[in-house]
């Protein structure tokens, strides 16, 4: 699957991040991430995975180095890219419909027309019955679906998700692995996952970059070559066992260092 002959859509150069406290959060981290791959950025905490991708959503700025998106359009807010935190972040007053049309309606797109791509939305994640519910009445695999086709609704190149998944339980993290597969096949889309699971990283990417703390930085970056589409099979697979292994090992190595 692409990721060496496909265009680049964002590099970081040099790029610094410190915080006002004086934490060096990310320290001249140099980056390409081509169009279409599956990224995970995989690390202990506070090596910089989340600042990593704040950045890359335009929710912060480096101190020092340059973020550029091979289209311009891209460094606008909300233009063409989609973020999922790890808490739905659902408005709890609001049905599921509301909740997945906000960002249509930011975006000063009405109702009627709004309705059709909603309603595509909800169908994607299983939940078109569950329109008129409100998320009190949901369970946390479809709270986090809604959220999920709240990201979809606006047919996003780039989708970055911060453990998304870290508070569900495993069958359902199992089951919302698979349909995000089929989400960035179907879509083409690039993902950006922030995760501390070597398995769920070795089980979605295309590429895992281990970062490490003090400073935040990336100190391997690993192509996962095993074919797609990846199932419950690859799951049990001898090669899954062994490459989880390998990732593991380069991550305990990138601690120790
Ligand atoms: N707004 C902030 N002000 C000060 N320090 C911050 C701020 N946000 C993050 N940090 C610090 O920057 C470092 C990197 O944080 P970040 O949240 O990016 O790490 P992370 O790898 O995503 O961690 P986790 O896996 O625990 O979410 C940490 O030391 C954190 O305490």
């Amino acid at each position: 699957m692409l990721p060496q002959s496909a265009p680049q859509i964002v590099s970081f150069s040099d790029i610094t991040k410190t915080f006002e406290n004086g934490t060096v959060a990310l320290q001249d981290l140099s980056l390409e991430i081509r169009q279409g791959e599956f990224v995970s950025l995989l690390g202990p905490s506070g090596c910089g995975k989340s600042t990593a991708l704040r950045l890359l959503a335009g929710l912060s700025e480096p101190n020092s180095g340059r973020l550029n998106w091979a289209d311009d359009t891209m460094s606008v807010p909300d233009h063409d890219l989609s973020f999922v935190f790890q808490e739905p972040t659902l408005m709890p007053w609001a049905t599921v419909f509301e909740n997945v049309r906000l960002p249509l309606k930011v975006r000063g797109i009405g109702k009627v027309e709004a309705r059709g791509r909603v309603m595509s939305a909800l169908e994607l994640v299983g939940l078109e019955r569950f329109e008129k519910s409100y998320p009190r009445e949901l369970s946390g695999g479809m709270k986090m679906r809604v959220s999920i086709a709240r990201a979809l609704v606006t047919e996003p190149k780039v989708l970055l998700m911060d453990e998304p998944f870290a508070a569900l339980d495993e069958i359902t993290r199992f089951k919302l692995n698979n349909e995000l597969l089929e989400f960035w096949s179907k879509f083409g889309l690039t993902v950006v996952f922030v995760t501390h699971s070597v398995f769920e990283s070795v089980y979605l990417s295309s590429r895992i970059l281990i970062m490490t703390s003090g400073p935040g930085r990336i100190v391997a970056d690993l192509p996962m070559t095993a074919p797609y589409p990846r199932d419950d099979d690859f799951r049990t697979s001898a090669e899954y066992a062994d490459t989880c292994r390998r990732v593991s090992h380069a991550l305990k190595d990138a601690m120790a260092a």
